[in-house]
């Protein structure tokens, strides 16, 4: 069975070396939605694949990007510095921001926070099956587990900003994640 949970951020970013002239030349933003599909082979004891409520840090790992610049890791030295001058809040990811780069990135991490969540309510096997990323409502990417294979990162390529970090409730499913 299946469900699905939707999020949102207003992110900005540039995407180099796209087709698009716009895109690729331009800090611009998208008012990003994100959906997270997740299956199980069996219901809890609330006949629920698992409850929404289980997923908050998902919500506190997409908020991060809310009025955010993504900042890509193979940008130039002098956007960077940049960046880092007049925005607080900078996520630093090791894929470009396309909205391919940002369903693999958030697989890649909510399939570890799902693996990191305590399930004690009688789940099943409870998986992480897509992400879906809305850049815009015309466009979206949606990356499944076999897509991971694309890139070659891993958890410590990804670095939040302290203003961004500040705000989370508390850092400890991060330090979880990154152990
Ligand atoms: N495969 C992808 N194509 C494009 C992406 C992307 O992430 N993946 N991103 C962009 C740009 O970021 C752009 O801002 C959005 O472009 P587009 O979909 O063309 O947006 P429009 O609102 O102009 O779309 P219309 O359908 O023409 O209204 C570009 N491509």
């Amino acid at each position: 069975m299946l469900i699905r949970k939707l999020f949102k951020f207003e992110g900005a970013h540039i995407v180099r070396n796209c087709s698009s002239h716009r895109c690729r030349e331009n800090i611009h933003g998208h008012s990003y939605i994100v959906e997270v599909f997740i299956t199980s082979d069996k219901l809890d004891r609330g006949y629920m694949v698992m409850d929404f409520v289980l997923l908050d840090k998902v919500k506190e790992l997409v908020d991060s990007f809310d009025h955010t610049y993504s900042l890509w890791r193979e940008e130039s030295e002098e956007l960077k510095s940049f960046v880092y001058k007049y925005n607080r809040r900078v996520a630093e990811i090791p894929v470009s921001p396309s909205a391919e780069g940002y369903a693999l990135l958030l697989f890649y991490l909510i399939d570890k926070i799902l693996q990191n969540t305590a399930h004690e309510n009688g789940e099943g096997n409870v998986q992480l099956s897509s992400v879906r990323v809305h850049e815009t409502a015309t466009g979206y990417a949606e990356a499944f587990r076999e897509d991971m294979k694309l890139v070659d990162f891993d958890i410590h390529d990804i670095r939040f900003s302290e203003a961004i970090r500040e705000e989370w409730k508390n850092d400890a499913w991060w330090k979880q994640l990154v152990k």
